[in-house]
């Protein structure tokens, strides 16, 4: 499987064979002191400098700059009934997992105490195959509609022209598009700011379903993992002076703690409504720019997540990582929203373009579950046998796929997505549709203005001085729509006050 052999580290060129020495080149010489020339026929040579060209694959369009780490979750808290997920039934039940946390916005070698949201991926390893959790640290989003989120990114990375990150596009996005406004203040509250990945929440933000076993009874929830070590936070002042004097400090925290065996842990909490009381409920459960209040849905635990071994090699184990929200096992279903339903789209879509049509097959994305997904055969880098000889197309007389579904341990039913009430639409109409903001959207904005950022000293006072520090770069029209957003949430006299000290 082109494994290195690490027992024996006997240098060879990539094909296998003893070279040796891996610091030399042929050169051409008449025995004069002087000499040059390179020979074509000098396989190491040619090989290094070929392969070198190569080692870059495209990184991540977004959440490119992350750090990763393999681990565990637990069950505490058997959920059976709600779900015929294996791996979340049975106290004590465990998985391997396998975590990757990032910044969103920045290119891969950007510093990691930049004021972001950070990307939560998890891959657990599963008797029913992968299950995927690709939530992000904080619990709503900035849009609701799928065809804005390029538009969103874009706002967020370099100007096309000057190639600069710039405050103008960024707020004259989301004063424009006001129903983030929820994800924003997350954003420029002290939380857009981390202390360490270890500090971290991930949420779902979407709705998802668990399905109860051996029917079509099912559960909306969200999922929460709470960071074990607590939620703690930089100033903007140290995270600006880290990303210059240290801008690989939360990789290196990870690692660290990791290796000195601190190992973090997350604690997994689910929000439960029933497909009743979402019909009925004050927020539409398919907007994710809305949590549901915990006093509404309060958390209840089910596991625990551990985070136990550093990546043998960053490239293998991390970069070349690929998660999906589609990557569901039996018991897991998504929601309708269409957010969710587009991520599912586009994150396989991702893999295939930065990792190739099978990327499934590499030795960190693959099942622990057996795979025979014979349907799915060739492409670039096959490496799993490519099924031999096995029928590769459906209904065929005979073939080894009939006798796997039929061998007792995997039944044919199993492999049937439930398809529960929330599938059986009515008949409508095809529709030009986008979301228009209402009053509705700055509730749980003022909400949190209020009652999270005011029951900390000082953090209002962040939050603004945060905002000002930013949008001080923008140009005046767009800095002035912004503020207009701002009072939607905020006291005018202290958002005033606030700009005026920043000389806006
Ligand atoms: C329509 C909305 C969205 C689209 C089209 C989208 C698309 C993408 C794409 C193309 C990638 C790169 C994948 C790769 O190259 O492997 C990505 C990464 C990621 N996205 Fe999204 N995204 C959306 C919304 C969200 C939301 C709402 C969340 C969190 C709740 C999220 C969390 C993440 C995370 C954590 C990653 C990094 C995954 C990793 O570590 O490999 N995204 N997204």
């Amino acid at each position: 499987m082109g494994s290195v052999d690490t027992e024996t580290p006997l240098y060879t060129l990539a094909e296998g064979c003893p070279y040796a020495d891996p610091a030399t080149a042929q050169q051409f010489s008449d025995g004069s002191p002087i000499k040059g020339l390179m020979l074509l026929q000098d396989t190491q040579l040619i090989e290094t400098l070929a392969h070198f060209s190569r080692e870059r694959i495209p990184e991540r369009v977004v959440h490119a700059r992350a750090v990763g780490a393999w681990g565990e979750f637990e069950v505490t808290h058997d959920i059976s009934h709600l779900t015929s997920a294996k791996f979340l039934s049975g106290i004590g039940t465990k998985s391997k997992t396998l975590s990757r946390i990032s910044t969103v916005g920045p290119e891969r070698g950007s510093a990691d105490t930049i004021r972001d949201v950070r990307g939560w991926a998890l891959k657990i390893f599963t008797e029913q195959g992968n299950q995927d959790f690709v939530f992000n640290d904080i619990p709503v989003f900035f849009v609701r509609d799928p065809i804005k989120f390029p538009s969103l990114n874009r706002s967020h990375k370099r100007h096309p022209a000057t190639n600069v990150t710039d405050a103008t596009i960024f707020w004259d996005f989301h004063s424009q598009n006001q129903e983030g406004i929820h994800a924003l203040m997350f954003l420029f509250s002290d939380r857009g700011t981390p202390r360490s990945v270890r500090h971290v929440n991930g949420y779902s933000g979407h709705a998802y379903k668990l399905v109860a076993p051996g029917g079509t009874g099912f559960h909306y929830v969200k999922f929460h993992f709470i960071s074990d070590q607590g939620t703690d936070t930089m100033t903007a002042d140290e995270a600006t002076r880290l990303a210059g004097a240290d801008p690989d400090y939360h990789t290196a925290d990870l690692y660290n703690s990791i290796a000195a065996g601190r190992f973090p842990s997350w604690t997994l909490k689910v929000q439960v409504m029933t497909p009743q009381q979402a019909e009925a409920y004050r927020w539409n459960v398919f907007d994710m720019t809305k949590v549901w209040p915990h006093a509404d849905f309060p958390l209840q635990p089910v596991g625990k997540l551990t985070l136990n071994k550093n990546p043998d090699n960053y490239f293998a184990d991390i970069e070349q990582a690929a998660f999906s929200p589609s990557t569901m096992v039996p018991g897991i279903a998504p929601s309708a929203d269409p957010m969710l339903q587009a991520r599912m789209f586009a994150y396989p879509d991702a893999a295939r373009y930065r990792l190739g049509a099978n990327y499934q097959q590499l030795p960190n994305n693959r099942p622990a579950a057996p795979v025979y997904s014979p349907y799915e055969r060739d492409g670039r880098a096959s490496i799993n046998g490519n099924y031999g000889g096995d029928a590769s197309y459906v209904r065929a007389t005979a073939t080894r796929a009939v006798a796997f579904a039929s061998s007792g341990s995997k039944t044919a039913s199993a492999f049937t997505p439930g398809i529960t009430a929330h599938d059986v639409w009515a008949l409508g109409s095809v529709a030009e549709y986008t979301s228009d903001v209402v009053e509705d959207d700055f509730v749980q904005a003022r909400a949190f203005w209020r009652d999270v950022l005011g029951s900390q000293p000082g953090q209002q006072e962040h939050f603004v001085s945060n905002v000002a520090g930013h949008i001080g770069l923008a140009n005046r029209g767009v800095w002035e729509t912004t503020f207009g957003m701002c009072l939607s949430f905020s006291p005018p006299f202290f958002i005033l006050r606030s700009l005026s000290a920043w000389s806006l």
